[in-house]
């Protein structure tokens, strides 16, 4: 039989349910599932739902290595996997996990590159060809005898692919392999896979959090809650139509589905519109429209951002950094006189590509680099002569890895771990740590060891510790990864609370929609060097510049300036709301529709809860 036609399922998972050791409550309840080779599968769910647990089934990690009770039956082309070991499937299911560090082995990126060709015992020559082909495929090419150790997070992400990559398996799984990629990275990284899936029929499920740039390209969706699959079909269908169930899971549509269903196409036609069908609906609307703008209706949203604290006269800024220069042990260049400067209260999101510098930067803050030469002034006073734990009391900092800061055996100990360094009286260490705990939303696991948590949740442990701690500067270096959307917004919302009462933010982000939604000021670096430097609107107005370092604004900024370009008076906006608000100050039409279930849901959300730490 033509191998192509063959429509049996290449993966059967059948009534599977499982606990990790020693817990009570099932990771994964009754899953049945399955797979056809070739499908492009998303996997998607709020974080802790069990979605790394379940792919984790389909190369025996769980229950081999991870213990705990297993009941169902993995079936892969028909063999059932009961009596496979880890290592014999590894031909069969690649797996790129949440870590890269997990998985990087070898010294050099071409190293590691050939260390699963090497395990399989394929010839040298054939060794060579793959790993030269892999390089270019991740966009690795030039760093191949680079240490594995310098390099930036994105750089090891693209490692750790290539990796696999190159042992050329059947089904690939990967979970969240763009989350420390920037935007051009993660759509390299995104092409690729769909090559992989178009040529070589690779089957691919992709575990992502991120719905804005894979929804289009996968064939298939699936959503996982409390351990089961509750929904399984046509990605822009469920976004559209479970819209409402999604948000309560914490699932937030894209910027495009949303803006898409907001102007009608889903309830007109159930495929997906192309951008340059939103824009000419958009035009048509606006056109036709001729009612005046309110621009008090564009500012509200504005106006919700808090402006940073007034700054008493002559005090310094927060953070100077003058003339900074500093060179890695390799000698290779990372700043050369750099300057910057930071206010007090200011909400600042410092973005760029991978391996920019945002990390080195930042890390100057808090003394994990000291300059070569130049100044770096905290509230006016020359940081150099400051350790690291003298400057924590002043500095949170949020590691891009939480597994980089944690290191007790509770997660209330490591909430409390921090404190104790401060030298606080004890009742006031076990308050501060319970609502840490309580706003991350972690208080059921509270004796639980940190690594048997998911990467989510262990994120939000190490924010937590951050915290409790109340710093005055909290640099965030790529909070978001490995958390869904209602999980970071809720942490934002918290954090923009508190720079409204004063604290100074440098959020490291690569997602264009959160800087746009929070930050006041935007900051990009290109290469070592401030590229861009300004209020959000304003850089997130400049696409080419933008372009030039690799990002792209947010949809609602991109769409307001084509429209622009098209005649149309329309100001700069940043977020959905704001062109929903714009839409419907403009179009009665749409201003007259009562609001959904889903809007209802969406201000709810919006109008949030006292902040209970402070
Ligand atoms: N080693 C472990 N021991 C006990 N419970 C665990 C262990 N690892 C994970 N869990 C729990 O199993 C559940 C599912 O975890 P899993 O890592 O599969 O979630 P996930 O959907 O992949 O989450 P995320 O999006 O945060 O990565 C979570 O509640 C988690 O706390
Ligand atoms: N110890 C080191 N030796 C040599 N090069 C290094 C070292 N540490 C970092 N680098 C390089 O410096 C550059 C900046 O790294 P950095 O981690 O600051 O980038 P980044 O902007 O935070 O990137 P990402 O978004 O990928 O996290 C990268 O190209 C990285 O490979």
């Amino acid at each position: 039989m033509d191998p192509s036609k063959d429509t049996s399922p290449q993966v059967r998972l059948e009534k599977i349910t499982y606990n990790y050791p020693y817990s009570d409550a099932a990771a994964l309840s009754d899953v049945n599932l399955e797979l056809k080779k070739g499908e492009f599968v998303l996997l998607a769910g709020p974080s802790g739902c069990g979605k790394s647990t379940l792919v984790r089934c389909l190369n025996r990690l769980v229950p081999e290595v991870s213990g705990g009770s297993f009941s169902g039956r993995v079936l892969l082309r028909g063999k059932d996997l009961t009596h496979e070991k880890v290592h014999s499937l590894a031909l069969e299911v690649g797996m790129v996990f949440q870590n890269p560090e997990t998985q990087l082995f070898s010294l050099t990126v071409a190293e590691d590159l050939a260390f699963g060709p090497e395990n399989l015992g394929l010839p040298g020559e054939e060794i060579r060809i793959r790993v030269k082909k892999v390089l270019k495929e991740v966009g690795l090419k030039g760093l191949e005898d680079h240490f594995i150790f310098t390099l930036s997070g994105g750089e090891k992400q693209r490692t750790a692919i290539g990796g696999n990559l190159a042992m050329q398996p059947e089904i690939l799984v990967l979970d969240e392999p763009t989350s420390d990629l920037d935007p051009a990275g993660t759509g390299e990284v995104l092409e690729l896979l769909k090559h992989l899936n178009a040529e070589n029929r690779t089957t691919l499920i992709l575990i992502e959090h991120k719905l804005d740039a894979v929804f289009e390209m996968v064939d298939r969706m699936l959503v996982m809650d409390e351990g089961r699959v509750i929904l399984d079909g046509k990605p822009f269908e469920i976004l559209c139509r479970e819209e409402e169930k999604l948000r309560k899971l914490g699932i937030h549509p894209p910027q495009f589905t949303e803006i898409a269903r907001f102007l009608g196409f889903f309830s007109e036609n159930s495929s997906i519109p192309a951008y340059e069908t939103l824009l000419k609906r958009l035009t048509e609307l606006l056109q036709a429209s001729e009612v005046e703008i309110h621009p008090e209706d564009l500012e509200k949203r504005e106006s919700e951002i808090p402006a940073p604290a007034p700054q008493p006269r002559n005090t310094p800024p927060h953070v100077l950094i003058e003339q900074l220069c500093y060179r890695h042990e390799d000698g290779s260049e990372a700043f050369e006189k750099l300057n910057l400067e930071i206010k007090r209260g200011e909400f600042l999101a410092l973005l760029g590509h991978n391996g920019a510098g945002k990390t080195t930067l930042a890390g100057h803050l808090i003394g994990f680099y000291r300059p070569a030469s130049g100044r770096i002034l905290l509230d006016g006073k020359d940081i150099s002569g400051y350790s690291t734990a003298r400057l924590s009391k002043q500095v949170g900092y949020l590691f891009q890895n939480p597994d980089s800061q944690i290191f007790t055996n509770s997660v209330f100990e490591e909430v409390c771990f921090g404190l104790e360094n401060l030298g606080m009286p004890e009742e006031k260490i076990k308050k501060l740590a319970d609502s840490a705990l309580e706003m991350m939303e972690l208080s059921a696991y509270r004796n639980r060891h940190p690594h048997a948590l998911s990467r989510g949740q262990r994120q939000r442990l190490a924010v937590a510790s951050i915290l409790a701690l109340e710093p005055d500067l909290l640099i965030l270096d790529e909070p978001t990864t490995g958390q869904d959307r209602g999980h970071i917004r809720k942490f934002l919302d918290k954090i923009r609370k508190l720079n409204g009462l004063g604290k100074t933010v440098i959020l490291i982000t690569h997602d264009m929609e959160l800087a746009a939604e929070y930050a006041e000021r935007v900051v990009v670096m290109k290469q070592g060097k401030i590229f861009l430097d300004g209020p959000t609107a304003e850089v997130f107005s400049s696409p080419e510049e933008l372009g030039a370092a690799g990002l792209l604004p947010p949809l609602p900024a991109r769409l307001a300036l084509d429209l622009r370009k098209l005649g149309i008076d329309i100001p700069r906006l940043l977020t959905v709301s704001d062109l929903k608000s714009f839409l419907k100050a403009r179009c009665p039409e749409l201003s007259a529709c009562r609001p959904t279930e889903i809007e209802k849901i969406v201000e709810e959300n919006d109008s949030g809860e006292e902040v209970s730490l402070f």
